[in-house]
């Protein structure tokens, strides 16, 4: 095969997203985004916005193999009492991607992130 590439694929998607910077400013733009949508603004008053920034992006760091340490919440425990719906989820998805577009993230990249953030579906459903 064509096994020649050196890194390691999660020290790549790290880089792909734009390191810790990279991935501060997506969520930055993310939540501009979730201001901006009936769908799920409603869920979100009242949250410490710079904790809710400074835990996401940590969380996709670690996520996407970057040198970063997720010290929030866990997924289950934060979500529990907001009976996300499908559709919010799927919002919340949208508005994600949108973010990385927005910040030139190709395609490849956005779905290497997103297949590392399906598992914590039902935890963030509460199923
Ligand atoms: C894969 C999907 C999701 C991930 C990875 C995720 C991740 C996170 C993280 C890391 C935090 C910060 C926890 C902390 O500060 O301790 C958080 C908080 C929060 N999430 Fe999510 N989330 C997801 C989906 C959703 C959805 C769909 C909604 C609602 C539409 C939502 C609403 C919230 C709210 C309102 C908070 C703030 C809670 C608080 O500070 O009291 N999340 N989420």
């Amino acid at each position: 095969g064509c096994q020649s590439a050196p890194e390691t694929p999660e020290a790549s998607l790290y880089q792909q997203l734009g390191k810790r910077a990279g991935i501060a400013q997506i969520v930055e733009d993310l939540l501009f985004l979730i201001v901006d949508d009936e769908r799920i603004n409603q869920q979100f008053k009242g949250v410490d916005v710079a904790s809710f920034h400074r835990n996401l992006t940590d969380q996709l760091c670690q996520l996407s193999g970057g040198p970063c340490t997720y010290s929030g919440r866990g997924m289950r425990e934060v979500h529990a009492d907001m009976a996300i719906t499908d559709t919010q989820f799927n919002a919340l998805t949208e508005n994600l991607i949108l973010a990385m577009e927005e910040n030139g993230v190709g395609t490849g990249a956005q779905n290497r992130l997103l297949k590392r953030l399906i598992p914590l579906y039902p935890d963030v459903r509460n199923l």
